[in-house]
């Protein structure tokens, strides 16, 4: 048997950390939504008991550090699953772009082997399984819209935004989110985007209230390390997007359009500096 599952990246409208916790990790508040740029998982059984990763593109691992394979050999070991299975990655999500691509596919490896050998496990029990594998591996399970608390793994679903237009670009440099993270100073945030305000814009359905609340604490660092996101956040203020923001820790920043018209010129311009341009719709 062979099925097929789709792993949508997200991109956070909001992100706040609100405290370092004990265990090293940061208590945040963020709301998430799912895009439609997605990569493709296809998965079959194999006749011996091991998890065999391929994918078309050369710079991720295929072997246990890959997230896919750590959700297959998760599921394996707590269900007692003695078969072997077969994963590809068809990957379009650029990668460590703060897209949560790796999270994705590691959910939809969750969801695709729980249908692949009827094993009957609740949304909520994947979530949880989610949770051993990544903060942003439970969002992905169910996608949608959401607002995620705790280290990212406590959510409380939410209405989808408006529909709009997404521009996503991502500079050709990388990022660590525990880098991002471990040079954030909880106690010298000066603002902190209200999460509130980004629940009640989206309930309202007012893009407009969705651009003005548009806000990432985690871009005070990234862009003091990386310039360039700066500048690319500018440029696409100065080509017309309605809102822009910098998606989790980054370095990849999304611009929100309501009109149509516009999306070639931002396209475009963006493509003047940036190689890595997406022109997408919410995923709603
Ligand atoms: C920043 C965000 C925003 O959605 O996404 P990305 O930029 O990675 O896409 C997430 O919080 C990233 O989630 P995820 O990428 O799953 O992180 P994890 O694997 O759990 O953690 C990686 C490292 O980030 C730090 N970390 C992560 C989450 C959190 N709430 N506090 C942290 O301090 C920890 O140092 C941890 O070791
Ligand atoms: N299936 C996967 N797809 C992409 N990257 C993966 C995957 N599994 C492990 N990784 C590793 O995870 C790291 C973060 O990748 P990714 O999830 O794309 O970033 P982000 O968390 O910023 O959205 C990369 O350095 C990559 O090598």
């Amino acid at each position: 048997m062979r099925i097929y599952e789709k792993a949508p990246a997200k991109i956070n409208l909001m992100l706040d950390v609100l405290r370092k916790r004990p265990d090293g990790y940061h208590e945040v508040e963020m709301i998430m939504t799912m895009v439609d740029l997605a990569d493709r998982l296809e998965m079959s059984e194999l006749p011996r008991d091991t998890i065999i990763i391929s994918s078309q593109v050369g710079y991720i691992p295929l072997d246990e550090k890959n997230l896919a394979f750590q959700a297959a050999q998760l599921i394996k070991d707590r269900y007692n699953v003695n078969k072997g299975v077969y994963i590809h990655l068809d990957k379009k999500i650029p990668v460590a772009a703060g897209l949560a691509g790796g999270s994705s596919d590691a959910a939809a490896t969750l969801r695709g082997l729980n249908r692949l050998w009827k094993l009957g496990i609740s949304d909520e029990e994947l979530r949880d399984l989610g949770a051993e594998l990544g903060s942003d591996v439970p969002f992905c399970v169910t996608g949608g819209t959401a607002l995620a608390t705790g280290r990212g793994e406590v959510l409380t679903p939410l209405p989808n935004p408006p529909q709009c237009w997404v521009i996503l670009a991502k500079p050709p440099i990388n990022v660590s989110t525990a880098g991002v993270y471990g040079r954030v100073r909880a106690d010298r945030i000066q603002q902190h985007p209200s999460a509130k305000r980004m629940e009640e814009a989206i309930r309202e359905n007012s893009f407009a209230g969705v651009c003005r609340e548009l806000g990432n604490v985690l871009e005070d660092v990234t862009l003091k390390l990386h310039p360039e996101v700066q500048r690319l956040k500018e440029a696409m203020i100065r080509l017309g997007a309605d809102g822009v923001l910098m998606s989790g820790s980054g370095p990849t920043v999304f611009g929100l359009v309501s009109k149509e018209a516009k999306i070639p010129r931002i396209y475009n311009g963006l493509r003047g500096f940036c190689k890595e341009v997406y022109a997408i719709r919410l995923l709603t």
